[in-house]
């Protein structure tokens, strides 16, 4: 419950480690202040002046200017306005004087955009085949470093307790729960719960879609982990029906009779109203034929303000939906990684990530896998980029990896991990021809392991992606693809992977 008992105390709290040059702790608590502060009181007004102060500490202009409009936008005491004017001349000055640091975005479409998925680039097709089921094909030759793709998910959830993966308890005040974006400078609070912070541009719309069934149960949400996400696509199609469970269960019963191949290729993704098509895209999605248990979501429901009527009345239906839904999910959801915040300092290539939430991405599921994939995944923001890390002649698949490579895992427990998990036997060319695992990959060409070795040790001694050698790794990737497998491929190809990490979180960081 909102209190502003409490948001006085976390706020003298981030004030001590404002102090102390704490600032990372300093703004977790002002952000926790801004979540427990009453609506139209004065403590919001006070929480967001001190993340002021933080980003001008931090040399961050244009939002210390944003949180001083805040402030003044909630309630910031009259008797200290001095203050604010003080700070925003200073801002102003100092951010004239800066150069600004805006650049280029590394990560964009490589080339242009697909008129009806424009966050995918021409050139890529969906095809079936009674092998593969759908899959992605380009079209034109694609080459290493081309990032074919940047999808957000159309359902994520936000981690901040986890029993199986090491997760930052304190994400729900450093991130979107909508977008799942790092943007702890701007995060505005829900107005009812005291554990959801949106991006200014983001809180309506998740209000509307998901929030408002989510709201008087989040705490119950963000400790249940896999029952959120099937809750949470629930929410989300009991709103694209105006809350109407009837006309709901009418759609559901109608879908199941529709094309088994329907994707997003399918419809425009563009047009507001488009949550029908992503539900019957999801109803053709595998499922597993496991048995999910779903107590938990039941008693959440049962003890929810506004749906428990709705659960009473309608449980067949509801139970078979959210059961239908954990199947589904086993396959398709992904753990979404995000770039450690507290750690800014550590530069170790296992250390750069932490897990953040789990979410679908439409386009990204319909890759298939293969032991030795020619595209790889970085997670910016919740968002997925795709990257060509091999060279694909036009006409090909592009096969992406459900974490078992030949690089680091067995045929065997390659094989076992995707036949217990996927259901499917992986004839893969590194399954066919046997590749060996390194270090027993032959060298084709030993100048190449002198290049991995460089930008590797480049990568741990820097903060960001240094261009030049990224480029000369994309080259020499591409030109020798004839010699895959050979170790310096694959080593270059870890490289590779170390770079664009530093670059997502270089980009993440300076958002
Ligand atoms: C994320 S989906 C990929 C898209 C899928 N083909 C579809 O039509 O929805 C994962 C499922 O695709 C199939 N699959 C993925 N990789 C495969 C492969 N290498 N060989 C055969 N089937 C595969 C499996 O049925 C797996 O459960």
């Amino acid at each position: 419950m909102k209190s502003n008992k409490i948001a006085e105390i976390l706020r003298n709290e981030g004030n001590s480690s404002y102090k102390e040059r704490s600032f990372n702790d300093a703004l977790i608590k002002y952000n926790e202040s801004l979540c427990f502060s009453e609506v139209d009181s004065e403590h919001l007004g006070l929480a967001y002046a001190n993340r002021s102060a933080i980003c001008l500490e931090l040399k961050k202009f244009e939002k210390c200017l944003k949180n001083i409009k805040l402030a003044r936008l909630n309630n910031y005491p009259k008797s200290s306005q001095e203050v604010l004017d003080t700070r925003e001349k200073k801002c102003l000055e100092l951010a004239k004087k800066s150069k600004g640091n805006e650049g280029k975005k590394f990560f964009r479409l490589s080339y242009k955009p697909n008129k009806a998925i424009p966050y995918i680039i021409d050139g890529l097709e969906m095809r079936t085949n009674d092998k593969y089921g759908r899959h992605v094909i380009t079209n034109k030759d694609l080459h290493v470093g081309d990032i074919v793709a940047i999808e957000k998910p159309f359902c994520s959830i936000l981690l901040t307790h986890s029993n199986f993966v090491d997760v930052d308890k304190n994400n729900k005040f450093l991130r979107c729960a909508y977008c799942l974006k790092s943007n702890r400078f701007e995060l505005v609070p829900c107005q009812g719960c005291c554990s959801a912070m949106f991006c200014p541009s983001c809180q309506q719309e998740a209000f509307e879609s998901f929030h408002k069934y989510e709201c008087p149960v989040m705490d119950k949400l963000l400790t249940s982990g896999s029952v959120h996400i099937a809750l949470k696509i629930f929410f989300i199609a009991l709103s694209a029906f105006k809350g109407s469970i009837k006309e709901l269960q009418t759609f559901m019963n109608g879908i199941d009779k529709m094309d088994k191949n329907f994707s997003i290729f399918d419809f425009n993704i563009s047009q507001p109203d488009n949550v029908k098509s992503y539900l019957r895209y999801m109803n053709t999605l595998t499922r597993s034929d496991g048995k999910f248990s779903i107590a938990q979501h039941e008693e959440i429901l049962e003890n929810h303000p506004e749906l428990k009527e709705i659960y009473e009345s309608n449980k067949d239906f509801i139970k078979e939906f959210l059961h239908r839904q954990c199947q589904t999910n086993d396959h398709y959801f992904h753990g979404i990684f995000g770039q450690k915040i507290s750690s800014n300092d550590s530069r170790a290539y296992q250390d750069l990530q932490q897990s953040i939430g789990s979410g679908w991405y439409p386009f990204c599921s319909l890759f298939n896998h293969s032991c030795a994939s020619n595209i790889l995944r970085i997670y910016i923001d919740g968002k997925i980029a795709l990257i060509v890390t091999r060279f694909i002649p036009s006409g090909s698949q592009l096969f992406d990896c459900y974490k078992v490579s030949f690089a680091k895992h067995s045929k065997d427990e390659r094989q076992a991990k995707l036949l217990k998990q996927f259901n499917f036997k992986c004839d893969c060319e590194a399954c066919e021809f046997n590749y060996p695992m390194p270090p027993h990959i032959p060298i084709k060409n030993a100048k190449l392991i002198k290049l991995a070795k460089k930008i590797e040790d480049e990568c741990a001694q820097q903060q960001n992606i240094n261009g030049k050698s990224f480029h000369e790794c994309c080259k020499q990737m591409d030109a020798n693809y004839k010699d895959f497998p050979s170790l310096e491929l694959v080593w270059l190809q870890k490289s590779f992977a170390y770079l664009l990490l530093l670059q997502a979180r270089h980009e993440s960081e300076n958002n």
